[in-house]
């Protein structure tokens, strides 16, 4: 079987090579025509451990290939998956034009049945609209079925989340577009869940919007544990060894980022309005997202006495680590009010960079975040990337004017920096 995948970002590209090592013979198709150029050329346009040697072995394999030209994929394949992106409107609804776009080019150049397969992540109805696309561009009627198949990856281990699922969560009318869908996987050995293409699409946002409300939960707990002096990461240990409760997802901060989860929140909120109902918990759980980076930084502000005239340095853009993603990062949230508030700053970031925005702000990028540290008065840790932890944090701490330590991700031990003559503060833990 022939498949094309369209779009070739994180979860298009991870597709492509994962369904390709399953021995499939897969086309990615994208309109970008830097990203193909990068791509055919073995390089990954974005960072993701692990995949570039697999691209690099399919491309030798002749098992993958890449292309700009939506008419002759189309026409060269027997099943698409869909993995355009599905961004976010300014008032959080979900931006459908891509999907739109390659659901028309699909009418517009199939020439026969195809198997079309959702995988981005869209809202509740929309397998419906994607068929409607398809019909009313088609020259002449072929048949086709739309499942949906939505990713429950993450960055950062895309890979591993690929080949190893917790589930596979096929949404389609007909059990032949089940058996079809099912017979790709067929090398997975994880659960199947098979059910209807709205509720698959329900599921994918119920399932971000948990995890979601589990670390909001837990970063509010922390604002409390803060006035109790209680340490939040044993509160998160005692409750997360109850099963029911589980210890994944409960580590306080300064907050979520990523393209998935404040998009996928606002899109189910909007669903949600759209239809007269109130997820008032959801609500909550992403005004305590948006606020959960003031808690540190209102902390360090009492103990600097204001920022003006302070040097900062901010050790970690990306939302979290091994990523060069920085969408929706807290880190920046915090810049932002930093710079707002006249402070000097400094930031680090071992692979991510600033956006356009940012760069242009009087900020120094640094190299090292030893080079970050020189003369700041405070570090902020937005990002548990390893390399952080194991710094010479004697030799950050001497280069520093003052030993201010606000550790927005808990990373650090608080009684060793302590012990090294730091000011320490996390986020329900000092
Ligand atoms: N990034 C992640 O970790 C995850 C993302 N998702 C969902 O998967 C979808 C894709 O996400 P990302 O890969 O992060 O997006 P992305 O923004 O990195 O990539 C989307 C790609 O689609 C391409 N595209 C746009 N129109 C196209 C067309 N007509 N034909 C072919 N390609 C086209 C764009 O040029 C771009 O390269 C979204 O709905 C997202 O919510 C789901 C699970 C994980
Ligand atoms: O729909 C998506 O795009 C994906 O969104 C998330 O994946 P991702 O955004 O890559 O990263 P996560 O590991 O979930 O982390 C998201 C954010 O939550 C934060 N986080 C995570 C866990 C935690 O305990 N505490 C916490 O603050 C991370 O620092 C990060 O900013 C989901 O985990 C994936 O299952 C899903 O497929």
């Amino acid at each position: 079987m022939n498949i094309l995948v369209a779009g070739t970002g994180y979860v298009g590209t991870t597709t492509a090579l994962v369904l390709a090592d399953m021995g499939w013979n897969v086309t990615g198709l994208d309109p970008d025509a830097e990203k193909i150029r990068t791509l055919l050329q073995g390089s990954i346009p974005f960072y993701e451990d692990g995949l570039e040697e697999l691209l690099r072995k399919h491309l030798q394999q002749a098992s993958i290939r890449f292309t700009t030209d939506a008419s002759e994929a189309i026409r060269q394949c027997d099943a698409i998956f869909i993995c355009v992106g599905t961004p976010p409107l300014p008032d959080g609804s979900v931006d459908m034009r891509y999907i739109r776009q390659i659901s028309e080019e699909i009418g517009r150049h199939a020439d026969g049945y195809r198997l079309v397969i959702v995988k981005s992540t869209v809202p509740v109805g929309t397998h419906a609209k994607v068929a409607e696309w398809i019909r009313s561009a088609q020259p002449s009627p072929h048949p086709f079925d739309v499942a949906s198949n939505p990713e429950f990856l993450r960055e950062g281990s895309a890979l591993a989340d690929s080949f190893q699922p917790d589930r596979v969560v096929i949404g389609a009318d007909g059990e032949e577009a089940v058996q079809a869908v099912r017979k790709l996987y067929a090398s997975l050995n994880c659960p199947f869940v098979v059910t209807t293409p709205r509720t698959a699409e329900m599921i994918k946002y119920a399932s971000n919007a948990f995890l979601a409300t589990k670390i909001s939960y837990i970063n509010e707990l922390a604002r409390l544990c803060d006035s109790l002096d209680i340490d939040v990461n044993e509160i998160a240990r005692g409750i997360g060894l109850d099963p029911r409760i589980g210890a994944l997802f409960l580590r306080a901060g300064i907050g979520y980022g990523g393209s998935c989860f404040p998009k996928d929140i606002a899109g189910l909120l909007q669903t949600a309005r759209e239809n007269g109902a109130r997820l008032g918990l959801l609500e909550e759980a992403a005004e305590i997202n948006r606020t959960q980076y003031l808690h540190l930084l209102n902390k360090a502000r009492v103990r600097l006495g204001g920022f003006q005239g302070k040097t900062v340095a901010v050790l970690g853009l990306a939302f979290k680590p091994d990523t060069d993603d920085i969408r929706e990062a807290p880190s920046l949230r915090l810049i932002r009010s930093l710079l707002s508030e006249n402070a000097d700053v400094r930031v680090h970031d071992p692979i991510a960079k600033l956006p356009p925005d940012l760069a242009r702000q009087p900020l120094t990028s640094c190299g090292t975040p030893e080079e970050a540290a020189q003369g700041a008065d405070a570090v902020f840790l937005c990002t548990e990337w390893k390399a952080y932890r194991h710094l010479d944090w004697p030799g950050i701490k001497s280069a520093m004017k003052q030993a201010n330590l606000f550790d927005g991700r808990n990373m650090m031990n608080a009684d060793h920096m302590k012990a090294m003559g730091f000011y320490y503060q996390g986020i329900g833990y000092r």
